[in-house]
């Protein structure tokens, strides 16, 4: 059984500000950073919300509404810094694809250890290695450590690892861009099998139409809470429309 359930969750970021040079050198320029009187950002305000199995949830909201952060503290990034946050399922987060892995070492290294980040057995992942590598088509590539890849070449291998473990929630930050054409659609079609065996997932995303195909709910957030949730049609309808 599957879900998120947030009760009463805030999440503050303290931001460093009265020590920046800027405010040292120059008299007067202290109010230069001044999201917050404080120097904190309340980025998830009061929220409460459940998600449970089934549910295809699309966050929309302008930028700086909270969405990406809301993934990232489900995804475990960030902790909450009050209230109750339930995760119940194996997550996959396709977005920052780069985090966790080591520069040094090569493709099949990486592979390894970041399948086994991603809850892995050694036993299963190394099971999945060859079938990983074909998807990247990285080929001799591979051998060779990860730091000398192009920006294409390493997310194709960070696609390839992420898109091979079937999770039970599957956390998305718009459209991943993998690569050049041809891996694009290959990489559309496998997001949308992840899509289809994952229990749960939640989209981030600007695209109005993303959210009404994709998903059977929505939630709209603005300055860290939930606005409206509900169909997708009706929410994204209210957004457009509070533009206008
Ligand atoms: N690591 C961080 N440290 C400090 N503040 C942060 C951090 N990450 C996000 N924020 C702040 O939290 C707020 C919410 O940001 P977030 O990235 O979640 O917005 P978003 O809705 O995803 O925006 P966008 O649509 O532009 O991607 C913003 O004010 C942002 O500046």
């Amino acid at each position: 059984m599957s879900i998120i359930k947030l009760e009463d969750v805030n999440l503050i970021f303290k931001v460093w500000r009265e020590k920046r040079i800027k405010n040292i050198l120059i008299p007067g320029s202290k109010k230069f950073n001044d999201f917050d009187k404080d120097g904190t950002i309340h980025a998830i305000r009061d929220m409460n919300l459940t998600i449970n199995e089934g549910e295809r949830l699309a966050i929309i909201g302008h930028n700086g509404a909270g969405k990406s952060t809301f993934l990232k503290m489900v995804s475990g990034i960030y902790p909450p810094t009050s209230g109750s946050l339930t995760v119940e399922g194996r997550i996959s987060s396709m977005f920052e694809l780069a985090t966790g892995f080591e520069m040094e070492s090569n493709g099949w290294d990486n592979i390894y250890l970041r399948g086994l980040m991603l809850g892995e057995t050694p036993d299963s992942i190394k099971a999945k290695m060859s079938e990983i590598a074909e998807f990247s088509e990285l080929g001799e590539f591979l051998n060779m450590p990860v730091k000398y890849y192009s920006s294409g070449m390493f997310v194709r291998l960070a696609f390839s690892i992420s898109t091979a473990i079937h999770p039970d929630i599957l956390l998305l930050d718009e459209v991943v861009a993998a690569g050049d054409a041809a891996f694009l659609s290959k990489a559309n079609q496998r997001m949308k099998e992840m899509v289809e065996i994952s229990k749960i997932m939640v989209l981030v995303t600007h695209a109005m139409d993303s959210a009404v195909e994709m998903c059977n709910r929505c939630i709209w957030m603005e300055r860290g809470s939930i606005v409206m949730d509900g169909d997708p049609k009706d929410v994204t309808k209210a957004y457009i429309k509070s533009m206008v």
